[in-house]
């Protein structure tokens, strides 16, 4: 049976630094959930508070309910895979898994079967006699993946564990642990610094900086609906834009650059008049205008990347930005070329200039945290 993790209001401190001060939020049973953020963020620390490598300063940590804050590494029933494998080079990887199996009282028969199923499940049981200096990194990977479930832990942390991966072995490792998670079922914590890693893999993200969540979500609503600024920035690329609200006889508009305005429904109704605001845009949902519409710029540069094509573009005031539009669309557009480009204004994210929080009225799933 899969297991919730609650992490309510905890706090650590290394010295008299506090790292982590007062953070929660809740696992789900089952869930595949990504602590996400840039590094020294605090990602690690809160992962080895869960295991129980690092004490608890305070608030507390419940597994199904019960608080563990007290309960030794080896008590938690918890399964850990790291960025450097840490298998043991002098044992092959059978060896290796069977190591978390022994002194539990099972027989030889059963040592065998347990060892089989997870070496099937990881798809590395023709390696099984193979020591991990004849493995490759995405091999050891697996070897380490095998050892950490064979035990049948209740929680599987991962803290980057496809780090030390090639680009391309890494997309493979990342599609095998996403599937073998959701066959064995096992509620997971998984640490990655990577955006992309995060979308990919993830059923829940919070996103951390500076030791605090700034946002929980689904992997879409952290990409589609970022609830401030840093979020924004942090996933995927975002171009900035200042601009003002504007309200017209009711309706509220985002007045660009005295050019082009923009008509908004989905604006939070307790906005004042005449606000300063950042709106980030993605580089693929700018609309090359076809007629005088939108906000002017210059074709700086050019990149064809087969299906897309990038534009580096200057806006008027200096500002450069990046727009892709689908290569099909038209012939590639020189360099010099003023154009003037358009937002889908239920795609844009608009922020208040000074506490850059989302000014975007969204739904009830979305989660701020601590
Ligand atoms: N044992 C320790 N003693 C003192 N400070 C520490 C210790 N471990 C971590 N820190 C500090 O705590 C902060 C968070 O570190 P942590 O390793 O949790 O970050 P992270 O988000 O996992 O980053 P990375 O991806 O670089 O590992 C950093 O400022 C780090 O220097």
């Amino acid at each position: 049976m899969s297991v919730s993790i609650d992490i309510e209001n905890v706090v650590k401190r290394y010295g008299d630094k506090t790292i982590i001060d007062g953070l929660s939020l809740m696992v789900s049973p089952g869930e595949f959930f990504t602590l996400l953020g840039p590094s020294g963020c605090g990602k690690t620390t809160l992962l080895r508070m869960i295991i129980g490598f690092n004490t608890i300063e305070g608030g507390e940590i419940k597994i199904n309910g019960n608080v563990i804050n007290n309960i030794p590494v080896n008590k938690r029933n918890m399964g850990m895979v790291f960025q450097n494998y840490a298998i043991f080079p002098h044992m092959s990887v059978k060896e290796n898994v069977a190591f978390g199996l022994k002194n539990r009282g099972l027989s030889k028969q059963e040592i065998e079967d347990k060892i089989k199923e997870i070496l099937d499940i990881v798809k590395i049981d023709e390696y099984k006699d193979r020591m991990p200096d004849k493995l490759s990194g995405g091999q050891q990977q697996r070897v380490a993946l095998a050892r950490a479930i064979v035990i049948h832990p209740q929680v599987l942390l991962m803290d980057e564990p496809l780090s030390n991966l090639d680009a391309k072995l890494r997309v493979e490792m990342r599609n095998a642990i996403k599937n073998i998670q959701q066959q064995v079922g096992i509620t997971t914590v998984y640490v990655t610094h990577d955006q992309e890693e995060a979308l990919a893999v993830s059923d829940r993200i919070a996103v951390m900086h500076e030791g605090k969540i700034q946002q929980i979500g689904t992997p879409r609503q952290v990409f589609e609906r970022p609830l401030n600024v840093f979020v924004s920035n942090f996933i995927g690329v975002s171009n900035i834009l200042e601009a003002n609200i504007e309200t017209n006889g009711g309706e509220r508009n985002i007045n660009f650059d005295n050019n082009y305005i923009v008509k908004m429904d989905n604006l939070r109704d307790d906005i004042k008049d005449d606000l300063k605001v950042l709106v980030s845009v993605r580089p693929h949902e700018f609309i090359i205008s076809k007629n005088e519409e939108g906000i002017k710029g210059i074709i700086k540069g050019s990149m064809f990347l087969g299906l897309n094509t990038h534009y580096f573009v200057a806006l008027e005031d200096g500002k450069e930005i990046e727009v892709i539009q689908n290569s099909d669309l038209s012939d590639i557009i020189p360099n010099g070329t003023r154009i003037n480009l358009e937002v889908k204004p239920n795609k844009i994210n608009v922020f208040d200039c000074n506490s850059q929080k989302t000014l975007i009225q969204v739904g009830e799933k979305h989660e701020y945290a601590s």
